[in-house]
């Protein structure tokens, strides 16, 4: 589990390797990545990194480390001042990035009046090549019920529909902002289950910031220990 430091952020990797293409183009290359905010201030400068096809990369950054800011680039949502990266071969935001790449932010963006059957079947008309037993299964393994109003759920089950539109789309890469932060050990443990099963199914490769490593690594092992 090699760990590198990246200016604040530490950049550890995980995942079996089993699925790792070597040869084929890295799932995220960023070559001297930086960020200025509109206000004139630098939240990310000279980021080098690159996330291996079918890995699973963990990005740990204290509050305001810029993990959002390198996420969000990434998922195409906004640009970087200076630097480039692509995801999937392709830049953020292209047709190509969009259809390979899926997002879980932190506030999870649902239609809050939806259901989540609603929701998942929006999911299935806006992506070609669409899961839905894999979506279904996300939520239901959550005890999450077709007919619940998204708007009502908690927080971490809401998270947790993010998270069932995301692996529905059956991306190459999951793009995960923080979906642990808040949530109790077995809580994190639940909500890492489908990533991980996943990741090792389908060879997904997962991008997931979190505060400390220990958000991570104690859930993912009691994962393990269980399967
Ligand atoms: N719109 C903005 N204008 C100016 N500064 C901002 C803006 N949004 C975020 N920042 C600042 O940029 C820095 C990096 O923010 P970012 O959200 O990427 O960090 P983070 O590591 O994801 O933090 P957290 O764990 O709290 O989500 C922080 O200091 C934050 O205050």
């Amino acid at each position: 589990m090699p760990a590198a430091r990246r200016g604040r952020l530490t950049v550890w990797t995980a995942g079996s390797g089993r699925h790792r293409t070597g040869s084929g183009p890295a799932a995220l290359h960023a070559v001297r990545l930086g960020y200025r905010h509109r206000g004139g201030r630098w939240v990310l400068w000279g980021c080098d990194l690159v996330v291996p096809a079918g890995e699973i990369v963990v990005l740990a950054g204290a509050s305001g480390a810029g993990k959002s800011t390198l996420l969000r680039l990434a998922a195409g949502l906004s640009r970087p001042t200076t630097g480039w990266l692509t995801v999937v071969g392709a830049a953020p935001g292209s047709a190509r990035a969009r259809r390979g790449c899926a997002f879980v932010g932190q506030d999870a963006p649902l239609y809050p009046h939806f259901t989540v059957a609603d929701t998942l079947r929006l999911g299935r008309e806006l992506n070609r090549g669409w899961d839905d037993r894999a979506a279904h299964a996300v939520v239901r393994s959550a005890g999450i019920g077709p007919g619940d109003r998204v708007g009502a759920l908690p927080p971490a089950a809401r998270t947790r529909v993010a998270l069932a539109l995301a692996l529905g789309k059956r991306p190459e890469l999951l793009l995960l902002d923080e979906p642990l932060t808040g949530l109790d050990p077995a809580a994190r443990r639940d909500l890492l289950a489908p990533v991980l099963a996943d990741h090792a199914r389908r060879g997904t490769t997962v991008l997931l910031s979190v505060r400390e490593l220990s958000d991570v690594t104690e859930p993912a092992a009691a994962v393990g220990r269980a399967a």
